[in-house]
């Protein structure tokens, strides 16, 4: 388990963390979301002792980190899978790990079987790809069978079978009964992977529930076709209503159900001729929630073409054309 308890971090004048408390149950994967430098790094870095807060704190499994006696089999964690930069082989690097924690050669072979890098085990860590380097760092996080793992972004740079291999990964460690602490910017990613989720924004936590509960929550969005949209828009009209004309005769409406539109419809004698509640993705509830704490808004489409094709290339875009915002 990890329990934040109002934790904050400040680097010289720029709030990264304000206040941020949350736990996180074992059993079940919980997702920590957010836009670019709303704070998940840093969290866990402090989670890990590798950075220390400004104020508040931060338990894991009972203790803080540096006060666990074999933190390893404790807590695994994958921060940074570039930190890695060596000329040792990938399994010589475990082994070295392995070795300083009284970790048995056998777990080593284990770790390498799982992520899949036994083919690549005798080959030099500095050469690997992003995605062997990814793996090879959640292998370091597993090598003490830990109770407690913290994985940031680690789908990072891996191809569709690796996201799919860490998806099924993460789950079956939760079904343990381990607690799994998950960051990513990619809410799609998260939607299938994740059964809890806590948004942060701005180095301020938005959302702490099930991801069920975050799509309910959202104000529900009706479909409408009348042939008098004019008629019914007015009507609507109110506070915490939004009607947004599609098409002329196709109106969105947020903030009212589809039985009271209709209510509202006959009493006009409006006639209506579709009546659509529609289901949010996880990904719209999402944008509703941060929409206001990203700290980098990205350009127009146009801006970030000729970078465009992928999910990462789209986020350094993003990240470029909002830079000069950071502080606002
Ligand atoms: N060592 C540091 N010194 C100064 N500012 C920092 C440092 N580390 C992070 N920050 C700032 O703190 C804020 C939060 O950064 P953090 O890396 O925790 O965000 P994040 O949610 O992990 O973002 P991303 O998804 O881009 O990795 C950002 O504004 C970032 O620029």
């Amino acid at each position: 388990m990890i329990e934040a308890q109002g934790l904050v971090k400040v680097y010289g004048n720029k709030p990264a963390v304000q206040g941020v408390s949350f736990t996180v149950q074992p059993g079940r994967v919980t997702g920590f979301l957010g836009p670019n430098g709303a704070g998940k790094s840093t969290t866990m870095r402090m989670i890990m002792g590798l950075d220390r807060p400004t104020s508040g704190d931060v338990l894991v499994n009972g203790k803080h980190y540096a006060k666990h006696r074999a933190p390893l089999r404790e807590v695994g964690a994958l921060l940074d899978a570039k930190a890695v930069h060596t000329s040792r082989t990938a399994y010589n690097h475990l082994r070295a790990m392995a070795a300083t924690h009284s970790i048995p050669t056998k777990r080593v072979h284990d770790v390498i079987e799982l992520t899949g890098l036994g083919a690549v085990a005798k080959k030099r860590v500095g050469g690997f790809s992003l995605g062997m380097g990814q793996r090879l760092g959640i292998a370091a996080a597993l090598l003490g069978d830990p109770q407690t793992i913290i994985l940031d972004e680690p789908v990072n740079g891996l191809d569709p079978e690796g996201v799919l291999w860490v998806r099924n990964l993460v789950k079956a460690l939760a079904a343990e009964g381990r607690t799994v602490f998950l960051s990513s910017h990619l809410m799609s990613e998260m939607s299938l992977t994740a059964d809890h989720l806590i948004v942060i924004g701005r180095g301020r936590i938005i959302a702490d529930a099930p991801i069920q509960d975050i799509l309910n929550n959202r104000a529900q969005r009706v479909r409408v076709r009348t042939d008098r949209p004019d008629v019914l828009t007015r009507a609507l009209a109110g506070e915490g209503v939004s009607v947004e004309a599609r098409e002329p005769e196709l109106l969105e409406v947020s903030g009212v159900a589809a039985r009271a539109i209709a209510e509202t419809a006959l009493a006009q004698q409006v006639l209506v001729y579709e009546l659509t509640p529609l289901q949010a993705s996880l990904e719209e509830a999402y944008m509703d929630l941060t929409k206001d704490e990203v700290e980098y808004h990205s350009g127009p489409v146009a801006d970030v073409h000729d970078h465009a094709g992928t999910a990462e290339s789209g986020r350094h875009a993003a990240v470029a054309a909002g830079a000069g915002q950071e502080g606002n």
